[in-house]
Parts: structure tokens; sequence; C-alpha cells
């Protein structure tokens, strides 16, 4: 197994209620299989929802694919995609075929992560994602006091009339807060808000008021795990491969919670190029998968490296080369 870091800026910080991203920094990961097939993964680690950086090169130094499941989340999630990705080329399909979708997926829909800011730029970044055809947008908040979010829901709103408008809190809002936000982010038609109350209080949704904005969780998942979050008042659950430790245990969750009549969202931790397009194959693998937070690749400063699940028309393009993306060599990441 060959290990190799890379860092990729964000053209500009995304701040959230629990803190500013304004670099990922990772490792590619390379393995040969005795068949001769190569697989590549990615390890982007992310604290706050994975291991740190250190502990995942550690982890990722002594680690045997045998091994996997003793390996923390990010370093697994490099892992075992490179042994994904090499067995969907031995199988000689796309990936998200190789998860187990039987038919071609050309698509997938995604919302605009408009982040956080004023109203004067949210108003001009969500009539641009309107122009750029997405019919979902993201937008961070408790990162202001609720009336500056509520005037930034708004303005979003006042440029896109029929658009789907989500908020992600990220644990932000107290329950008097979000309660009074549910109250007035309804009058604006917010489908629902992402990880509204701290990850700690799973049991604060039940108090919270039935407006018709729905509840998505994202942090709480790795605090209470899924049986609990299953049983929970959630209307969407949030998936990203990279904090759950891989493609193949978010794929597993997104069926436990369809079963539940929970709607899985799969997005990114704003993972580089490979692990963006497995996280892409994952949500391709689930049938008639609702808006995904995977327009990420853009927020990254690249370079020249070709975007292996490009976004266009509010639609992330699966991939449909054998395997995860067309191979890509660890010097693209520099
Ligand atoms: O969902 C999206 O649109 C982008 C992904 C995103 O918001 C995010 C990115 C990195 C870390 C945490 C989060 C989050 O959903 O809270
Ligand atoms: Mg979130």
């Amino acid at each position: 197994m060959n290990i190799q870091s890379f860092a990729l800026d964000l053209h500009e910080p995304l701040a959230t209620a629990a803190g500013d991203i304004a670099r990922r920094e990772g490792f590619l990961v390379t393995l040969d299989e005795d068949d001769g097939c190569r697989g590549v993964g990615e390890a982007c680690p992310l604290p706050g929802w994975t291991e740190s950086y250190d502990e995942c090169r550690d982890a990722l130094a002594d680690a045997v694919p045998a091994d996997l499941d003793t390996l923390p989340p990010a370093a697994r999630h490099g892992v075992a995609l490179a042994l994904l990705d090499a067995d969907a080329r031995e199988d000689g399909v796309p990936l998200y075929r190789h998860l187990g979708r039987d038919e071609r997926v050309e698509t997938v829909p995604v919302n605009a992560t408009v982040g956080d800011a004023p109203p004067e730029p949210t108003r001009e970044r969500v009539a641009d994602a309107v122009r750029e055809g997405y019919t979902c947008v993201k937008l961070k908040a408790a990162n202001r006091p609720l009336a500056a979010d509520v005037e930034r829901v708004a303005a979003a709103r006042e440029v896109a009339p029929d658009i789907e408008i989500r908020l992600d809190a990220n644990g932000g809002w107290t329950r008097d807060t979000a309660t009074r936000a549910f109250e007035t982010l309804a009058t604006f038609d917010v489908s629902y808000v992402e990880q509204p109350l701290p990850a700690s209080d799973l049991g604060g949704f039940a108090a919270l008021p039935n407006t018709g904005v729905g509840i998505a969780l994202d942090e709480g998942l790795y605090e209470h795990g899924i049986d609990a979050v299953l049983d929970s008042e959630i209307t969407h659950l949030v998936l990203k491969p990279m904090a759950l430790g891989g493609p193949d245990i978010a794929l597993e969750l997104a069926g436990l919670a369809r079963g539940a009549g929970i709607e899985p969202v799969v997005t990114t931790t704003i993972d580089g190029p490979i692990a963006r397009a497995a996280a892409v194959h994952v949500a391709a693998a689930i049938p008639a998968v609702s808006a995904c937070g995977l327009a990420t690749g853009s927020l990254l400063a690249t370079g020249e490296m070709p975007d292996p699940a490009p976004v266009t028309g509010g639609v992330a393009a699966v991939p449909q080369k054998d395997g995860n993306t067309p191979a890509v060599l660890p010097a693209d990441y520099a």
C-alpha cells in the first residue's frame, strides 16, 4: 500500500457555527491487488468529524487491508475506497454499479453550498445558483443572531421563489432559538434545517414545533449511533462517507434510513476529487436520491486537475468508467 500526502486550499474559508474550514489535507492510498488491478482511495480527515491528520497518518502507516475495521474513519475510508475501486475495476463496472445499483445512472442532484454570508452576497450567490440550474441551495446558519439569518433566508427566497432552501445550523442553536427559527423559517418555505440543536441533544427534536420545516441529522449520528437516530424525530439523515469510515458504510446506513422512512442525503467533508467522486457513486447507488451536498469540488483550488464528477445544471455527472474515477496519479494532487 502506498500513502501519499496532499493539501488543497479552499478558495475562501467555509464559515460554520462550529468553526471555519480553510484547507483540506489528507492522503491518497494506492494499492495493487494480486490480480494486477490497482485501486486508489482518499483519506481526508477533518477534526471534529474524524480523527486528526496525525492520527490518520499514523493509522495508515501501519494499515493492512485485512484490518480495515480497526482503522479510524478517514483512514478506513481511504483503504476501503482503494479496495472497492480495485474490485470494481476487476469487475469492469463503475463503482456505483459495484456497490449494487443495477441500472445506469447518469447524474445525481446536488445542492449548491452557498455557505454563510451577509444578505447581499447571499442574494448574489443564490441568484448565481439559479442561473446555473440548481434546484436546491444550502445556507449555513447559527453563526449570527437568528434575525440576521432570517434576513439572509429572506434575501435568498426573494431571488429564488421556487428553489429548495436548506439550512445547516451545525448544532449552533438552543432549543429556544431553534423553536423560534422553525416558526419563522416556515414562512420562507425552508425544507429542512440540518443539525438545529447540539449533537448531544437528540431528544430535543421532539420539542421543536411541527411547522413543516424538516429536521436533518448530521453531527448527532456520530454521537448516538444509527439505532437511536432512526428512532428520533428526524426527516433526513446526512451521510458523510469520510466521517462514517467509507462508501460501503454510508450506503448501508442510507438503506437503513430509507427503511425507517428517513431520507438519506450524501455529502462530503469537502473532500479531494477522489473521495468526492466516491461520494457521488454512493449517491448514485441510492434510487431516486434527493439533492446531495456534493457540489463541493468547486470550493477547492485544485489547479489543473480534472474534475471526475463535474456539476452542471444542478446535477453531478456520475463517472461511468470502471472503478471510482479514471486513474489519478498522486502527482495530480500536488
Ligand atoms: O452539504 C453541503 O452542501 C456541503 C458539506 C458541508 O456543509 C460540510 C462540509 C464539511 C464539514 C461539515 C459540513 C456539514 O454538513 O456540516
Ligand atoms: Mg451539516
